[in-house]
């Protein structure tokens, strides 16, 4: 039938709202938080919270503003009981995304603002799933592993703090720091498929936990966020950088896609790619094993040589993540950690600027079939 508009598989290039959130520049490699390279928010010595604070309100907070907004996220970092009852009845065995996303849409159910649909009460929903999502990752995650939850530590920032959730100890200076980075660039990315679903279920005036929910869901998948866990899988599943050419070689040549390249924008080095290739070598450095990092240079330099595709955020991520200890069923998790600072941002600039999201489908089916009772069928 002839379609009324043009159609783009996969939506690709086409423009579905105005934002002023995050600005990507594919063929450039630039992508600016409120105006503000990411470059300089990372080399500047930004913190998460002041980013968060950037892409809710547009500005960066002067330090009275950041001491206020800290201390309102770390106090909302708690579980509630019903919560961490919930965390400890689930399956020990359930993927971390299916959890967050139970867990998330859960906690909507306690939050104090529930029902509240008022931009003010938006905000403070928004605060309390970016102080909680980290403290129902690394919860479930102890649970998983036989430990009691540990209690957040308000004096802690964000980076630290998910490193004591998760080990009951604090992290390490270079930790800290590096986690920082991975949290900033991870914060937004203009209308990535989550934060697009995030945007789709607001713009029904549905809530925010609704919207946060159905990002989760988005992410989880190995195209998207899941794709950080699927490359530490790939390098693992090598084993030794002398065979990662042909182990790739072999990959192609069955059509399959290696995970952590390409970009439905990018065209060139996607910006975070930089910042956290450097992270992964300092961390394999420190800790005296940097197979995974010299594995991932050579897949790296493989991929741009025989197929002209670059890393993306997802790459560099794996083996940083790895070389920090952490598990990699918890990447995706990690991702959402900091990604729920965009798609809260998002669902706020829906909300204040709202029309419906419903495109169109070019239909290829059957038309003016003529109906056969059933029985004569
Ligand atoms: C946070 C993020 O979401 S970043 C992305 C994380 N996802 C991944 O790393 C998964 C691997 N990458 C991919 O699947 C894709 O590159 C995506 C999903 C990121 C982008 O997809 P699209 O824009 O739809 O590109 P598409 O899949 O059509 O790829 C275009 C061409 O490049 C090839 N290609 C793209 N990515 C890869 C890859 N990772 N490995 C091998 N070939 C690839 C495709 O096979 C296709 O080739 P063809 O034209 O010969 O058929
Ligand atoms: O923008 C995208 O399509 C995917 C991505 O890199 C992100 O969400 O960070």
């Amino acid at each position: 039938m002839a379609a009324e508009t043009t159609f783009k598989a996969g939506l690709e290039d086409v423009v579905s709202n105005t934002s002023e959130i995050c600005f990507l520049d594919g063929k450039q490699g630039r992508l600016l938080y409120y105006g503000y390279d990411i470059h300089d928010l990372v080399d500047g010595g930004a913190s998460f919270e002041e980013v968060v604070y950037l892409l809710w309100h547009g500005e960066l907070p002067n330090q009275s503003q950041l001491k206020a907004f800290t201390d309102e996220l770390a106090k909302e970092r708690a579980l509630d009981e019903p919560v961490l009852d919930l965390l400890k009845r689930l399956p020990k065995d359930a993927n971390a995304m299916a959890v967050l996303r139970t867990a998330v849409s859960f906690l909507g159910l306690y939050d104090p603002d529930d029902g509240d649909e008022s931009l003010e009460a938006n905000y403070r929903k928004a605060a309390r799933l970016v102080a909680k999502i980290p403290t129902v990752v690394t919860s479930f995650e102890r649970i998983r592993q036989g430990l009691e939850p540990v209690q957040p530590d308000p004096s802690l920032s964000a980076a630290a703090n998910f490193f004591y959730l998760l080990r009951g100890t604090k992290p390490s200076e270079f930790e800290t720091k590096a986690f920082n980075t991975a949290l900033i660039l991870h914060a937004d990315h203009e209308l990535n498929a989550s934060t697009f679903s995030a945007r789709v279920t607001a713009g029904t005036l549905s809530d925010m936990y609704s919207a946060i929910t159905s990002a989760i869901g988005t992410l989880k998948g190995p195209l998207h966020g899941g794709a950080n866990e699927q490359v530490m899988r790939m390098l693992l599943e090598i084993g030794d950088p002398a065979k990662a050419i042909a182990w790739i070689d072999d990959a192609l040549t069955q059509k399959k896609k290696i995970m952590g390249f390409g970009h439905r924008v990018y065209r060139t080095e996607d910006p975070r790619a930089t910042h956290l290739r450097e992270l992964s070598k300092q961390a394999g450095e420190l800790k005296g094993e940097t197979k995974w990092f010299e594995m991932s240079q050579a897949i790296e330099k493989h991929m741009l040589d025989v197929k002209g595709l670059h890393a993306n955020v997802d790459f560099y991520s794996a083996s940083l993540y790895y070389s920090l200890g952490i598990p990699t069923h918890l990447y995706t998790p990690i991702f959402a950690c900091s990604r729920i600072s965009g798609w809260t941002a998002h669902v706020l600039e829906q909300y204040k600027n709202n029309r419906l999201i419903r495109p169109r489908a070019e239909y290829v089916g059957p038309t003016n079939r003529t109906f056969v009772p059933l029985n004569e069928r």
